[in-house]
């Protein structure tokens, strides 16, 4: 079986690999997912994989794969990651893809920060998707803690594509243990495609700090969807305005909701290593030089 090139990247400390599957019939299996993040010099929170157009004459696919293995919908850092990837091997700016959350498009501007259209945020229950009808989803009936005295609780929900629940915080979101209170409600029963679980401390309506525990990855050091999902959130329930820094464990991405209801997500993007792998068993080698890959 032939190797597949990887670079290993990271956005805001959002750990990447990715995947370049253009040409090939094959993909990523999970297994080779499994076991590309349990070596410690390949351990990643997603895989991009970049395939051919699905449909000749469009945009490349872009598979997205989570370290647990499962698929996901989008990943705006991985997003980014991506259109800096092309950006360094074919000198283009701007860049139009398909994922399964439909057609997205980045952009590389002259100071090294990319941008990505995540599209149109979804608030219907059956979009996000909930298990149960819920007409306002700017708050849901759920918590973690004590009946009387919850911990977190009445999460507004959106989908980017993938499901988001932000718990609104007053105080310090380092104050809530996330490491045992999201795998609890990313896999509640509410959510039947489980949900990347944020905590949101809203410090001005242009100002959000986040922390998230992903859908399939656990605690991260940054969430693109996550940080659009809590600015539109934090919009509809009157806490933000429509533009703002989402300030996350990694770094600060801008996101501005747009009068059109595009999402957009500005911020870097980080080259590490390059190498190749096989897409079936995981196996992988660095390249010798890879500093020559791709700019800083
Ligand atoms: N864990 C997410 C996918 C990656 C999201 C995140 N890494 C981003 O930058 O948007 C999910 O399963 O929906």
């Amino acid at each position: 079986m032939s190797t597949a090139p990887f670079l290993k990247m990271n956005g805001l400390g959002n750990e990447i690999i990715v995947a370049d599957m253009r040409g090939r019939a094959d993909r990523v299996t999970p297994a080779a997912a499994v076991a590309l993040n349990a070596d410690p010099a390949t351990r990643y929170d997603q895989i991009m994989a970049i395939h051919d157009p699905r449909t000749p004459g469009t945009a490349h696919y872009i598979e997205i794969i989570n370290s647990d293995g499962s698929l996901a919908q989008a990943c705006g850092n991985g997003m980014r990651c991506v259109v800096q990837a092309l950006s360094a091997e074919t000198g283009e700016k701007h860049f139009v893809f398909e994922t399964l959350a439909g057609i997205l498009t980045g952009d590389e501007h002259p100071d090294g920060s990319i941008t990505v259209d995540m599209g149109k945020p979804r608030f219907g229950w059956e979009e996000i998707p909930l298990a149960e009808e819920f007409y306002d989803t700017t708050g849901i009936e759920l918590q973690i803690g004590p009946i009387d005295a919850p911990i977190l609780h009445t999460p507004s929900v959106a989908s980017m594509g993938n499901p988001h629940a932000t718990f609104w915080v007053e105080d310090d979101v380092g104050n809530y243990a996330l490491d045992r209170f999201g795998p609890l409600l990313e896999n509640h029963p509410i959510f039947p495609e489980r949900a990347n679980i944020s905590i949101a401390q809203v410090v001005a309506p242009d100002h959000i700090i986040l922390r998230t525990w992903e859908r399939g990855a656990g605690l991260t050091r940054a969430c693109g969807t996550a940080a659009c999902a809590a600015l539109v959130n934090g919009a509809r329930t009157h806490r933000t305005g429509r533009k703002a820094t989402v300030t996350l464990p990694g770094g600060d991405l801008v996101i501005e909701w747009r009068a059109d209801d595009h999402v957009l997500l500005t911020g870097p993007a980080e080259f590490e290593f390059s190498g190749s792998f096989e897409p079936f068993t995981g196996t992988w080698l660095r390249d010798q030089d890879s500093t020559a890959q791709v700019s800083a």
